[in-house]
């Protein structure tokens, strides 16, 4: 596993809504195995980023690139068969599902042991993969900590539970990009550090490529190796925890809301 080529990179990115200059010359570099953490002020650009590097939206300008190949316009199905997931701040998950369950689904999309017919009357063709899939949910379960609520149903989980079933649901199939909006929002102490370390864990033992957005600026400092900061659709400071918060301009762009504390 190289240490130095970008698994995913942005290059000169720029969206526009009308007027507004949502990202303006963007760049960004993510290696494997690497935690990075990108923060801003709201309106700053970072739910418009995921969007233009998971393939919800096409940039205006500047191109997106994985493993070194372009691809702007590839879908977002595209990109997660070639192993980027991302997660929302709205959480998504089957409520009437077990929590078990959910993270069979979430590998469903693969296909496998004779489609819809083959699952519409139970064929054996499908045992090997529901085994599989089955061995891989309980593996993800124990890894996120989520092994005592595996029969409960999704919908009944308290919200930090339920923000670490959306980890749980991304890294069922196992990514080798991860992009985690707001994971740590309405989390507890507890939870947030418990969160950290199956975050640390994925990228160092799977080499997964983490870029995360999170308010909670000292999940981010804990969390991540480096941390991109945009203001007004820019890169504005990029470095370690502690030269983002050294940097004049980032203590300026968040005046009272606690990054330099
Ligand atoms: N669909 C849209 N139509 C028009 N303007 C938009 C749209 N989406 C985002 N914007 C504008 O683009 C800019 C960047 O928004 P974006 O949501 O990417 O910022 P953000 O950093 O994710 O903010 P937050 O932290 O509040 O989620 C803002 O000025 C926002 O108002």
């Amino acid at each position: 596993m190289s240490t130095s080529t970008p698994i995913l990179q942005a290059q000169g990115v720029g969206v526009r809504f009308g007027g507004v200059r949502a990202l303006d010359g963007v760049d960004l570099a993510l290696r494997p195995g690497e935690v990075c953490g990108l923060i801003g002020p709201n309106g700053a650009g970072k739910t418009t980023l995921f969007d233009v590097l998971s393939g919800i939206r096409r940039p205006d300008e500047g191109r997106v690139l994985l493993d070194g190949s372009d691809v702007t316009r590839r879908s977002p199905v595209w990109r997660a068969r070639h192993g980027m997931r991302r997660t929302f701040q709205r959480q998504q998950p089957f409520g009437q599902l077990t929590v078990a369950d959910n993270l069979v689904v979430a590998q469903e999309w693969r296909g496998g042991g004779g489609g819809l017919a083959a699952d519409l009357v139970g064929a054996p063709t499908r045992r090997p993969y529901e085994r599989a899939r089955r061995d891989r949910a309980a593996e993800v379960l124990a890894l996120c900590g989520l092994g005592a609520v595996a029969e409960s149903y999704a919908a009944a989980l308290p919200v930090g539970r339920a923000r670490m079933l959306e980890l749980a649901r991304a890294v069922a199939d196992p990514p080798r990009v991860l992009l985690l909006d707001e994971p740590a929002s309405g989390m507890t102490a507890d939870e947030s550090r418990a969160l950290s370390a199956v975050v640390l864990r994925l990228a160092a033992e799977e080499g997964c490529a983490v870029l995360l957005v999170e308010h909670n600026v000292s999940f981010v400092m804990e969390v991540c190796a480096r941390v991109v900061v945009l203001d007004l659709g820019r890169v504005l400071a990029e470095g370690t925890p502690a030269e983002v918060r050294a940097d004049a301009r980032v203590r300026e762009a968040y005046l009272g809301t606690g990054v330099t504390n």
